[in-house]
C-alpha cells in the first residue's frame, strides 16, 4: 500500500502492513477486536448531535452537505434518469452516526434509506431525528431499517440499494475488512447500483489516530483498495469549501462495472497534434 505513514504522536512506519501488524496483529482475533472496540468505544463517548459526529467543526455540516447534493445529482441525473418515474429508489447510509446526511440530503432523494451505526445513542437519535413527523418529506420518503452493527460484520439483503453511501467512517476498517465489506457489499446494489465514499485524504501514505483507532489514507491508497475490491471509479470530485486547517475531502462514486471508453476514433486522425487556427 501507498508508502509510508504517521501515527498522531508523530511516529513513522515504514509502511501500513507494519502499522497494522502493530494494531490489527496477524491474523490475531483478540487484537483486531481490541482495534475496533476502542474505535466504538470513542464514539460511546461524543455527545449525540452534528457538532459531536463532525469532531467540534459542526459548521461544515453545510459545505459537506452541498457538495454531496451537486455530486449526487450528477450521479442520478446519469444513472437513474428514471427516478420518480416508476423507479423508487433505495439507499443506504454506512457509519450514519445521528443520521445526519440521510437526514439532510438522502431523505429527499431516496424513498427508502436505512441507517447503519455501530453507537447506539447515536442510531436512536437517528432515529428519533427520522420519524415520519420530524422530517419535512411526504409519505414517499422514510428511513425504514435501523442496523446497529460495524461495517466489519455486516452483510445487505441482496440487491436493495441503488446507492451504498459511506462516509468518514471506512478509516475504521482494517484494510483486510475494506476489502472484504466492499465485497459482500456488491451484492447488495441493485444492477446498475453504486457506492459513494466519502472521505478524508492524506497527502501520501496514512496517518492512524491513535485516540478513535482510524486511519486517513492517501487517493493512491484508496486507489489500490479500490483495486483489490474489484472496483471501478465512476466520478470523482474534491469537496470545497472546507476550513484549511482540515484534511482535503474526496467522493468518489464506485462501480463493480468497467467505465465505458469513449471512442476517439470518430475523430479526425488528421487534424490530431496539428496547430489549429484560431478563429
Ligand atoms: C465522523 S462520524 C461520521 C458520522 C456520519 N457519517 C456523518 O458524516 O455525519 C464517524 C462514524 O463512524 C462510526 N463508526 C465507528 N466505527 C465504525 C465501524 N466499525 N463501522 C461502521 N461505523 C463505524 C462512528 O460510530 C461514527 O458514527
Amino acid at each position: 500500500m501507498d508508502g509510508c505513514g504517521l501515527d498522531s504522536d508523530g511516529r513513522e512506519f515504514k509502511n501500513a502492513e507494519e502499522m497494522w501488524r502493530e494494531e490489527v496483529g496477524d491474523g490475531d482475533p483478540l487484537k483486531k477486536s481490541q482495534w475496533y472496540s476502542q474505535g466504538v468505544g470513542y464514539w460511546q463517548g461524543v455527545e449525540a448531535t452534528v457538532d459531536g459526529v463532525l469532531g467540534g467543526y459542526g459548521h461544515v455540516n453545510k459545505p459537506d452537505i452541498e457538495g454531496s447534493e451537486a455530486f449526487l445529482n450528477s450521479i442520478l441525473a446519469e444513472r437513474f434518469p428514471d427516478a420518480g418515474r416508476g423507479r423508487r429508489l433505495v439507499a443506504l447510509d454506512c457509519g450514519s452516526g445521528i443520521g445526519r446526511i440521510t437526514k439532510n440530503l438522502l431523505i429527499r432523494y431516496f424513498n427508502e434509506v436505512d441507517l447503519l451505526e455501530p453507537v447506539s445513542h447515536f442510531l436512536e437519535t437517528a432515529r428519533r431525528n427520522l420519524a415520519p413527523e420530524n422530517l419535512m418529506v411526504t409519505e414517499e420518503y422514510k428511513a425504514v431499517n435501523f442496523f446497529c452493527v460495524p461495517l466489519q460484520d455486516f452483510t445487505p439483503e441482496a440487491e436493495r440499494y441503488d446507492i451504498i453511501w459511506v462516509q468518514w467512517c471506512i478509516g475504521h476498517l482494517s484494510d483486510d475488512d475494506f476489502v472484504s465489506f466492499f465485497e459482500r457489499a456488491k451484492g447488495g446494489l441493485k444492477p446498475g447500483g453504486l457506492f459513494v465514499l466519502k472521505e478524508n485524504i492524506a497527502r501520501s501514505g496514512f496517518i492512524l489516530d491513535k485516540q478513535d483507532k482510524s486511519i486517513t489514507r492517501s487517493d493512491l491508497y484508496f486507489k489500490q483498495l479500490f483495486n483489490k475490491c474489484g472496483l471501478h471509479i465512476y466520478k470523482m470530485k474534491d469537496q470545497k469549501g472546507l476550513p484549511e486547517e482540515l484534511f482535503a475531502v474526496k467522493m468518489y462514486a464506485l462501480s463493480t462495472e468497467l467505465p465505458k471508453r469513449v471512442n476517439k476514433s470518430s475523430r479526425s486522425k488528421r487534424h490530431v497534434n496539428r496547430p489549429g487556427i484560431i478563429k
